[in-house]
């Protein structure tokens, strides 16, 4: 009987890790890529087409589910699983990130996050307590402890304080939930900034507290892709070896790489979703804007190397025309594609790995998107 949270690590290439992590709602094949449903769909697409697509697992949202349709209301409803027919694992954020990238009028103090919704204005507040006991209503696999993820150039003083309340957080979060009750598990997550001594410090007192897995917060905040790496190839190989360890709204293709290169597990970004719906697809040639005029009357699918549903049944011209003329069809054509590039990349770094080619895989992809692939 699978017991939630053991994580085996079968092989190793460099610091790049091929492991299987264990959930309640089954294991877990890593380095894995989750695609984001932050309100309880991943866009356009669903359940089907995602376990059509290789999906494992996908994300929710505290911050978002809690304000509609209502965290009570979807524990009434059976959870989150039935709530939206998923019964593959789960990882929920825990709303901090959110708080401070959407809503306005917020007020942080020692206690938790005050905070407006961003639907209706009306107050709200979120203490760690509060955040936890959301994720136990919607009965995620794996949930993330409350946070302050300090904006890019936050000054060193702030970051270095707002580091210490995090981890007092963090503890407060592990009081409330007992390791492995229904299953779930919990990771901490780790904060400082861009200063590597606030990030060793930040992973030092979390290391105090028994989590599952570790995540890699405040990144992805609008830095540059050297202040994003120098942090990463820092912090990644410090972190726990025999557990997971996540970096959050983690990113392009190479930026994924990048991430497993320096011994990450897990990945979720809203990339594949949000640019399928502005119509940029991520291709195993470059990225594709199929809006481009040169497209009109190609009949080629959109990547010949793709078994998606999009890639076996459309053309380039179909699929320009539904863009253009703004059918629905196009995003979830558009984020069927994408959503199956990303699950197709990390199956090719899982297979790497087994193979001791991993630089290899990277130098591939480096080749076609570059270093950074923005
Ligand atoms: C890359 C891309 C396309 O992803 C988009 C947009 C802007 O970046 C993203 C993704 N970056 C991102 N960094 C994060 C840091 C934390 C964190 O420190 N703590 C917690 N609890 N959750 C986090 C979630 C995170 N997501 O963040 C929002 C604002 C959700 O939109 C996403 O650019
Ligand atoms: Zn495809």
């Amino acid at each position: 009987m699978p017991v939630p949270g053991r994580f085996t690590i079968h092989a190793r290439d460099g610091k790049a890790r091929r492991a299987t992590l264990h959930t309640a709602h089954g294991e877990i094949q890593t380095p894995v890529f989750m695609p984001v449903g932050t309100q309880g769909s991943v866009k356009a697409v669903g359940p089907d087409d995602l376990l059509q697509a290789g999906s494992q697992i996908i994300l929710g949202n505290t911050y978002h589910l809690y304000l509609r349709p209502g965290d009570e209301l979807v524990a009434r409803r059976g959870g989150l699983h039935r709530f939206m027919s998923w019964d593959k694992p789960i990882l929920t954020d825990s709303g901090g990130f959110q708080v401070f990238s959407l809503s306005t009028i917020r007020k942080i103090s020692e206690k938790g996050v005050e905070f407006r919704s961003y639907l209706d204005g009306s107050k709200h507040f979120f203490s760690p307590e509060k955040a936890i006991s959301i994720q136990q209503n919607l009965g995620s696999d794996i949930m993330m402890v409350l946070d302050e993820c300090v904006g890019y150039g936050a000054d060193r003083e702030y970051t270095a304080r707002s580091l210490e309340r995090t981890t007092r957080w963090a503890r407060r979060c592990r009081e409330v939930h007992t390791p492995g009750a229904d299953g779930q598990l919990m990771f901490g997550i780790i904060q400082g900034g861009f200063h590597e001594d606030l990030r060793e410090e930040s992973l030092g007192q979390l290391l105090e507290i028994p989590f599952e897995g570790y995540a890699i917060g405040g990144l992805s905040v609008g830095e540059s892709t050297e202040d994003m790496y120098r942090i990463l190839n820092h912090i990644g190989p410090r972190m726990p070896e025999e557990k997971p360890r996540y970096l959050m709204g983690v990113g392009t293709p190479m930026d994924i790489l990048e991430g497993i290169e320096s011994g990450v597990d897990m990945f979720d970004c809203v990339l594949p979703t949000r640019n399928a719906r502005n119509g940029t697809l991520f291709t195993s040639q470059g990225k594709v804007n199929i809006k481009r005029a040169e497209f009109r009357e190609d009949d080629g699918p959109l990547d010949p190397n793709c078994q998606c549903y999009t890639c076996r049944n459309f053309s380039r011209a179909y699929l320009r025309h539904l863009y253009t003329a703004r059918e629905i069809l196009s995003y979830r054509l558009n984020s069927l594609h994408n959503i199956a590039f990303f699950l197709e990349l990390a199956r090719q770094a899982r297979e790497a790995i087994e193979g001791g080619r991993f630089a290899e895989l990277k130098a591939h992809y480096q080749g076609i998107y570059g270093t950074d692939g923005r």
